[in-house]
């Protein structure tokens, strides 16, 4: 019954966003039979509705496969699917920690981009063999031989013999599916040696309990095992052990040395399950544990509150559950004297956020409202102390504050020369430092620059791509941090300072900030008995005011005369509009626009 290693073939699928590796990877499903075309359903592996909506891959899915090579012998795969999007780049690292080898895509029409280069430094440096294919060769524009020269002189493997392949009509996967058998290396390891497995995601299952998404690299573990977690050292009775078919979990007798796994077990507490942690057997332990993956540390910061406020234990609940399954994602309590009880919550970055966001929206079932992000700013206090600033509410009075810095990245854009100028000046306009220039190609430039990431978190990848027709990739690292002129922009409506809609801002650019920020707000706030003023104001000196005007007459005045059901409709509808307001002071704000600011930029 026990699977030879030999014929176990643990890969994963590594892109540039775009290039095609969900639609690969639903033609290796299809081709191995591993699913009916009847069961097939566009896209396979991105089965969160979110990603199908949005056509992108946020959480890493696995799927067995079994697959009859020319040789005559079968073979079980284990295809790991990964993240392309520059803020999930610690899902990918944790998908590759369970692979052997990973199966590099390039679009044949856009050659290397930024975040393939990215990629395939993180699995060479998961000391995983690289097998480069070449996709979209049906598309006119398709430079394949362009593509393996690239591939060899900027990436530094052989791409010579690189299947070239059309993913979305099903050319040459064969030659693939050959290749997973020939260049990716069988796992090692020895089944009769004391359990060592290591976890690469975990979800929450509200029948099954927690579920521990595993490679096993040492030893075996079955049902019945007493298994302990190495990190957290939380003991459980594994109750099943299995694998993963297409979209679901398949229960088998034991998980062995080289084998994908998931196993389930009377793990009571959610937060004993660490991803990036040990499993091994609690009577025979393996000496030490797995190296984990590096720690990620969250590059922006927003508050989340329930839009109704009784619903706040649900919320923690939700968070809860959802960073099992997302270790990246982090939070704690916070108050807000606008919003109530709410959490602070830090995230890798925007798209993250978002992505958190819509999940605690619709798998939860849960309202928001989310206050404007940014990142953590460093405070040097006049005492010598200096505090890491995730909440602009909490920056001390300028009487204490020394001076402080902001975070910094490390971009590397890459770009076809033509929108070379236009790059740079966006870099200029994001108060980046320009470092270097190099050209790749002769049409194809790597420009590097260091960016305050506070100027990018909004909309930068957006402009990126608006600026340069589509034809620009970003990556980006966390270089360090650096002194900043910098300022809490507050904003008071009807005299009344409103926590929620303080932030942090680069000196220059406070005015224009605070103007814009007010001329949405007049937007936003539905007009009262009584004049509002809204303004902007830094260090209590105001730069910037509008007014919403006072309301003349009241809902029903339009209806005189009118029969009562309608007026009662009018009443009812206002009364439903009044839930989702927020009271400051004797001021109804609509949940939108603590939202507003985010939107600032898209004007
Ligand atoms: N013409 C052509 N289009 C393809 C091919 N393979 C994929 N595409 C298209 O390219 C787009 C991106 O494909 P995906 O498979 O979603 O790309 P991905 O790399 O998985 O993207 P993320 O999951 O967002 O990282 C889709 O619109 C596909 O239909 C191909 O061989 N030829």
């Amino acid at each position: 019954m026990s699977i030879d290693q030999s014929k176990i073939r643990n890969f994963c699928i590594i892109a540039h966003i775009d290039h095609g590796k969900s639609t690969l990877a639903d033609r290796i499903i299809e081709r191995t039979g591993t699913l009916t075309s009847r069961e097939m359903q566009a896209q396979v592996l991105d089965n969160m509705d979110l990603e199908r909506e949005r056509g992108i891959t946020i959480k890493s899915q696995a799927v067995r496969i079994i697959y009859k090579a020319n040789d005559g012998e079968e073979y079980i795969f284990n295809l790991i699917d990964t993240p392309g999007h520059v803020d999930f780049n610690y899902e990918v690292s944790r998908s590759l920690a369970a692979c052997d080898g990973a199966i590099l895509v390039v679009d044949a029409a856009q050659g290397v981009e930024a975040q393939t280069l990215a990629n395939v430094y993180l699995a060479l440096d998961h000391d995983l063999d690289v097998m480069p294919v070449i996709n979209k060769i049906d598309l006119p524009s398709a430079q394949p031989d362009e593509v393996v020269k690239e591939i060899e002189d900027v990436i530094g493997i052989e791409a010579e013999d690189a299947p070239r392949i059309s993913a979305k009509t099903g050319l040459n996967i064969d030659q693939v599916l050959e290749q997973i058998v020939t260049k990716i290396p069988a796992p090692t390891g020895d089944k009769e040696a004391p359990l060592q497995a290591l976890i690469f995601d975990a979800l929450y299952d509200s029948y099954k309990g927690v579920i521990v998404f595993c490679r096993i690299k040492e030893g075996t573990v079955k049902v019945g095992d007493t298994i302990r977690m190495m990190a957290t050292g939380a003991q459980s009775e594994v109750t099943e052990v299995g694998y993963f078919g297409a979209g679901q979990f398949i229960p088998c007798d034991e998980l062995a040395a080289g084998m994908v796994g998931y196993l389930c077990a009377s793990i009571k507490n959610v937060r004993d399950t660490r991803v990036g942690d040990t499993v091994t057997n609690a009577d025979r332990p393996c000496s030490e544990p797995l190296p984990g993956y590096k720690k990620v540390n969250p590059m922006v910061y927003c508050g989340m509150y329930p839009a109704d406020s009784a619903k706040y234990p649900d919320l923690r609940d939700a968070l809860e559950k959802l960073q099992i399954n997302d270790a990246s994602l982090q939070y704690e309590p916070e108050t807000s004297l606008a919003l109530g009880f709410g959490f602070r919550c830090g995230f890798l970055g925007l798209l993250h956020l978002e992505i958190i966001q819509e999940r605690l929206e619709r798998e939860f079932n849960l309202d928001l409202v989310t206050t404007a992000p940014g990142v953590i700013y460093k405070v040097h206090k006049t005492n010598g102390e200096v505090m890491d600033l995730t909440n602009p509410s909490n920056l001390p009075d300028p009487s204490e504050i020394e001076y402080m810095e902001e975070p910094v990245v490390s971009a590397e854009i890459m770009v076809t020369s033509e929108y070379v100028g236009a790059i740079m000046k966006l870099c200029q306009e994001r108060r980046g430092v320009y470092l270097s220039m190099e050209y790749l190609e002769e049409t194809r430039a790597l420009i590097k620059y260091d960016l305050p990431l506070n100027e990018i978190i909004y909309d930068f990848f957006d402009a990126l791509k608006s600026r340069s027709r589509g034809y620009a990739s970003f990556d980006y690292e966390l270089k360090g941090y650096e002194r900043s002129e910098l300022v809490k922009l507050d904003i008071l409506i009807n005299k009344e300072q409103v926590d929620a809609l303080s932030f942090i801002v680069f000196k220059d650019s406070a005015y224009e900030r605070g103007r814009k920020m007010c001329e949405k707000l007049k937007e936003e706030i539905p007009r009262h008995l009584f004049e509002i003023p809204i303004q902007a104001a830094v260090g209590g000196k105001v730069i910037a005011r509008e007014t919403v005007k006072a309301m003349r007459k009241d809902v029903l005045a339009k209806c005189y005369g009118g029969d009562i059901s309608r007026k009662k409709k009018l009443l009812e509808k206002q009364k439903e509009g009044k839930k989702r307001m927020r009271q400051v002071g004797n001021v109804e704000i609509p949940q939108e626009a603590f939202m507003s600011v985010l939107k600032l930029d898209e004007d």
